[in-house]
């Protein structure tokens, strides 16, 4: 492999990222929490750059592309993929349970989590009032199932910080967003949630993965969108 972008500097690990992904974050997010070095470079999703469609087989950030020991470099896809290789290849916190069982549950609830982005994604972009209820009704719904998972914090699994906190961490983030522009009301009746969110923001690997601009970032897109989600009422009345 041999078509790395040409970004790719000293580092041993280089994130290929977009500035908005919460699919890269979560991989920032448990390469920050293992102490790993890295780079990251951010590309034009709307403009992909040809070494980009050379690498990635199905377009998609994140890759995570790697120099190996004897000097040759290889390419990984998808985010869970690359988070499971850093946990068993990377030194620092352990993201995953030693028990099998728990561990399966546990990536149970990462894809969990990536069903809540796909959902995610309509909610934001969509321009159609009567979809957006119907998602913000699918999310509320599924945040209550977490609820009922959850136990005393603040982390999912308790004291340990885990790779569910690493795919949920990002989500949050959308929240704090929304919230501000008019509350989505999702999380409300879902205490453990929300502490379990306010944990997550306070966690200085999360602070760094998503960046503190983050939320005029996420703005912008949703404006680009023309998304419903900003004419609520309290936004038409600013
Ligand atoms: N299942 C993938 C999803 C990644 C994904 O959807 N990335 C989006 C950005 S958040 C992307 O690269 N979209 C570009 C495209 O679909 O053309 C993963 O977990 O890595």
């Amino acid at each position: 492999m041999d078509h790395l972008p040409p970004q790719i500097s000293g580092s041993a690990l280089l994130l290929v990222s977009h500035h908005l992904c919460p699919y890269v974050q979560r991989a920032a997010i448990a390469l920050a929490e293992k102490g790993v070095p890295f780079e990251r470079v951010n590309i034009d999703l709307a403009d992909k750059p040809r070494w980009f469609l050379e690498v990635s087989p199905l377009g998609k950030v994140p890759l995570l592309c790697i120099r190996l020991s004897d000097g040759s470099q290889d390419v990984l896809f998808e985010s869970s993929v690359i988070c499971e290789y850093l946990e068993e290849t990377q030194d620092g916190r352990r993201l995953h349970p030693s028990d099998p069982l728990t561990r399966a549950r546990h990536r149970g609830w990462m894809e969990f989590g990536s069903s809540i982005l796909s959902d995610l994604w309509v909610y934001e972009t969509t321009q159609d009032r009567a979809q957006l209820e119907a998602k913000r009704q699918v999310l509320a719904s599924k945040f209550a199932t977490i609820e009922a998972e959850l136990k005393d914090g603040p982390y999912f699994a308790g004291v340990d910080f885990s790779l569910v906190d690493a795919v949920f961490a990002p989500i949050f983030r959308y929240f704090d967003v929304f919230d501000a522009i008019g509350g989505s009301g999702i999380f409300a009746g879902l205490p453990r949630v929300q502490a379990w969110r306010t944990a997550l923001s306070e966690r200085p690997s999360v602070k760094a993965a998503v960046g503190p601009d983050y939320a005029d970032r996420l703005m912008a897109f949703l404006k680009r969108h023309d998304a419903v989600l900003l004419q609520q009422p309290s936004v038409s009345a600013a």
